[in-house]
């Protein structure tokens, strides 16, 4: 493939323009190097002529924080009064204030305005801060290797397992705060080499992992004898080893490195308690009706032989050992209600959708227990 100089440059050059941007504004200046670089390709800068409201331009249905760049803003407010916003002024260096007070904004001269979701503001800015509590840093510091050239702090920040798309769509989106501070305190990082084997097929569920470095290839043999075959690649940022810990059920498949690499893993009891709790939310029959008249879908996590004898009017079938090669056939939009047969294969599917950042309940009890 041949590169095209000139736009890679301009690109560069963008994202330091926007790197340097970032520092004039509060609460942006006070994220880290990295959480900057993040940000600086995730956020907006926007040409708005003289006379729009920039802030009717909004056309996604987030919230928003906009901040002014150049010109000038006149905003009304709904006492009569008016006031106007210079770029560089002191209080341009914070956000538009958007409250019920008030009623206009529009650009007095052609302005230019920065936009940033605030969702994944509050996501970094929440990241920083507890990047740098004191309890963690001494942990991670206990439960890292020696040998590496980064501190603590650095690797907690710049690792891709708690990435921006992490944690904003991935495992950690659905749990509280609290509990991924008390999951670093807890995780332990391990060295492995190119052919270890991680975790053996059949055996009972101890620990979930989280690649930090390398790659990892997941093998499944369907029968004692049967040569195993490559299900997956997994590579760094993702996670594994979850559904023997949520179902209760054996490990599924064989995991191994293929590369050396770098492992986070935490116990069964503090997986439970951190992760599979905060979750995994299970709803009554008459919560999950309820969200199925709101618009949401009925999966059923049983095999497709179960699924075709009988099930509940327009589920869709997403067995658990197929859910991961059938997750793009699903909408992310939607919200989505799993079942199965006692709640136990579900409960693992259904942990596999937040792990992607689907939002999704358990039918508690399943099936059986619900009389469907
Ligand atoms: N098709 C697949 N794609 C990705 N990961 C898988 C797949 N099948 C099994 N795994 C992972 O391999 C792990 C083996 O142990 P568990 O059953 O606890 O959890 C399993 C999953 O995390």
């Amino acid at each position: 493939m041949s590169h095209n100089p000139k736009l890679l440059d301009t690109s560069a050059q963008m994202t330091t323009a926007v790197l340097a941007l970032l520092n004039t504004f509060e609460p942006l200046a006070k994220l880290s190097a990295g959480r900057k670089r993040e940000l600086a390709g995730l956020c907006f800068v926007e040409k708005v002529s003289k006379g729009i409201n920039p802030l009717r331009m909004n056309v996604s249905n987030a919230k928003q924080s906009v901040y002014l760049i150049k010109g000038e803003l006149e905003l009304r407010f709904v006492d009569g009064s008016k006031q106007m916003l210079r770029a560089k002024d002191t209080v341009a260096r914070h956000p538009i204030v958007c409250d019920s007070t008030l009623v206009d904004c529009i650009a007095y001269t052609d302005v230019e305005i920065l936009r940033i979701d605030n969702d994944l503001l509050d996501i970094m800015m929440t990241w920083d801060q507890l990047s740098t509590g004191d309890d963690v840093l001494k942990s991670v510091h206990k439960a890292d290797d020696e040998k590496s050239s980064r501190t603590p702090v650095e690797w907690m920040r710049d690792t891709s397992v708690f990435s921006v798309s992490k944690l904003q769509s991935g495992v950690f989106s659905k749990v509280p705060v609290a509990n991924i501070e008390a999951m670093f305190q807890r995780m332990e990082r391990i060295n492995t080499v190119a052919g270890q084997v991680i975790i053996q097929q059949g055996a009972a569920g101890d620990y979930y992992y989280l690649i930090e470095s390398g790659t990892v290839l997941v093998t499944r043999a369907d029968g004692v004898n049967a040569h195993p075959l490559l299900v997956a690649e997994l590579q760094s940022g993702d996670a594994f080893g979850e559904e023997a810990l949520v179902s209760d059920n054996k490990r599924n498949a064989t995991v191994a490195m293929k590369t050396d690499g770098q492992l986070l893993r935490l116990n069964k009891h503090d997986f439970v308690a951190l992760l599979k709790e905060p979750m995994l939310l299970h709803v009554s029959r008459e919560v999950a009706e309820v969200k199925i008249a709101d618009g949401a879908i009925w999966v059923d996590a049983r095999l497709p032989s179960e699924y075709q004898y009988d099930h509940i009017d327009g589920a869709i079938n997403l067995p658990l050992n197929e859910i991961r090669q059938k997750l793009l056939e699903l909408d992310y939009r939607k919200s989505h209600v799993v079942y199965c047969q006692t709640g136990r294969r579900s409960s693992a599917a259904a942990f596999i959708l937040a792990q992607n950042g689907f939002d999704v309940v358990v039918l508690k009890g399943g099936a059986r227990a619900n009389g469907l």
